[in-house]
């Protein structure tokens, strides 16, 4: 008997901070409706042309070559070594909905650049690479914002939005296949490459926690929809926005790890209506970590334990992605949910 629960322990995957819900297949009837879902989203134009996907791809490998370059010349020009200059590299990663892929057609681009020590934000950031951009002829509207939360220039690349942060980590060359999922990336940098490496980070483990990456995303594109036409799509407003929303689907995703899209949005709304706030959603535990960053902790943070609504972010350090809910807005979301409840639960 112990060994065959082991065994079955061992087979079957728990992803997230507790046992699923329900495991079971899907059936016939689920497989129709996510297809009449997806077709829905489809024509609700949620889905970019295939020239603007290629347009994209296309903007962003110029982007890594322009920050190549930057790198290189940067490198240079401080009169390092030329062993240095040739190691010398700049790497562009993407975050956001655009790396979840949940984009909709003339969404932004969230990216980051990283750059090596001796590349700094303010002078060379800031400096060099924004004078470099700002000669473009294919870059309009740039505005640098170095005195944000995190510090962001912000352009449009031949008509594609990017907002670029910068992370400015502790090694003397960026390898290629630089891994900034590896929590050392984060000792030695300061607290604005803390923040600015966090939207990667976060993403990349959100795709790493969910069970099936292809029916959390049409999900979430659903639920993104349905909050823009409820109106409850909005972090500034304390409402919730992208982030918040792709973690409230990962946990259902977690939950429901064999569901379609059809199922998984109907306990999106079953769960959240029984979910007794201020309980945190949590796609994994919260680790301390060594590097003595501050995480949420309610128990040792007073201001944490103000939070309503918590939706914890995945990596490490993790935060609460929601701390701008209010009491009125939670009470707006709260009746949203249960009005999505009641119109999934009506017999089809
Ligand atoms: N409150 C927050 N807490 C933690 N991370 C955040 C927060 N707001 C934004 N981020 C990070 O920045 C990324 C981009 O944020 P943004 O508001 O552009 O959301 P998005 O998921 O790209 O959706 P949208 O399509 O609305 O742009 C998020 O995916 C997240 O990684
Ligand atoms: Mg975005």
């Amino acid at each position: 008997m112990g060994s065959l629960g082991l065994s079955n322990y061992a087979t079957a995957p728990r992803f997230g901070m507790s046992d699923p819900i329900f495991t079971g297949e899907p059936t016939e009837f689920d497989v129709i409706k996510t297809r009449e879902l997806e077709k829905f989203l489809a024509d609700a134009g949620l889905y970019e042309s295939h020239e603007e996907a290629i347009r994209r791809e296309e903007v962003l490998g110029r982007l890594d070559q322009i920050v190549k370059i930057w790198m290189k010349n940067n490198t240079r020009t401080k009169g390092f070594n030329e062993q240095l200059v040739q190691e010398a590299n700049a790497k562009i990663f993407t975050f956001g909905s655009y790396r979840l892929g949940v984009h909709g057609p003339g969404a932004d681009i969230d990216t980051l650049c990283v750059g090596p020590r001796h590349a700094t934000r303010d002078e060379d950031f800031f400096g060099e690479l924004y004078r470099m951009l700002a000669e473009m002829p294919e870059i309009q509207e740039l505005h640098p914002v170095p005195d944000a939360y995190v510090p962001v220039l912000q352009f449009k690349f031949n008509e594609v939005s990017i907002d670029l942060l910068y992370a400015n980590v502790a090694l003397w060359a960026i390898p290629e296949d630089l891994d900034i999922s590896q929590d050392s990336i984060l000792q030695n940098v300061d607290e604005q490459t803390v923040r600015s490496l966090n939207g990667c980070r976060v993403t990349d483990q959100i795709l790493r926690l969910v069970p099936n990456i292809q029916s959390f995303r049409t999900t979430l594109r659903c639920m993104r929809l349905w909050a823009k036409r409820r109106g409850v799509y909005s972090n500034v407003l304390g409402f919730l926005g992208g982030i918040n929303w792709a973690l409230l689907v990962a946990r259902i995703c977690q939950l429901y790890p064999n569901a379609l899209p059809n199922m998984l949005v109907s306990r999106f709304f079953k769960v959240y209506n029984l979910w007794r706030w201020p309980n945190p959603v949590m796609l994994c535990p919260i680790q301390d970590g060594s590097l003595g960053l501050p995480v949420w902790d309610p128990r040792r943070n007073f201001r944490d334990r103000q939070h309503l609504m918590p939706i914890i972010t995945p990596a490490h350090p993790c935060m609460n992605s929601s701390y701008n809910v209010s009491t009125s807005t939670l009470r707006v979301m709260m009746e949203e949910f249960q009005r999505g409840n009641e119109i999934c639960e009506v017999p089809l």
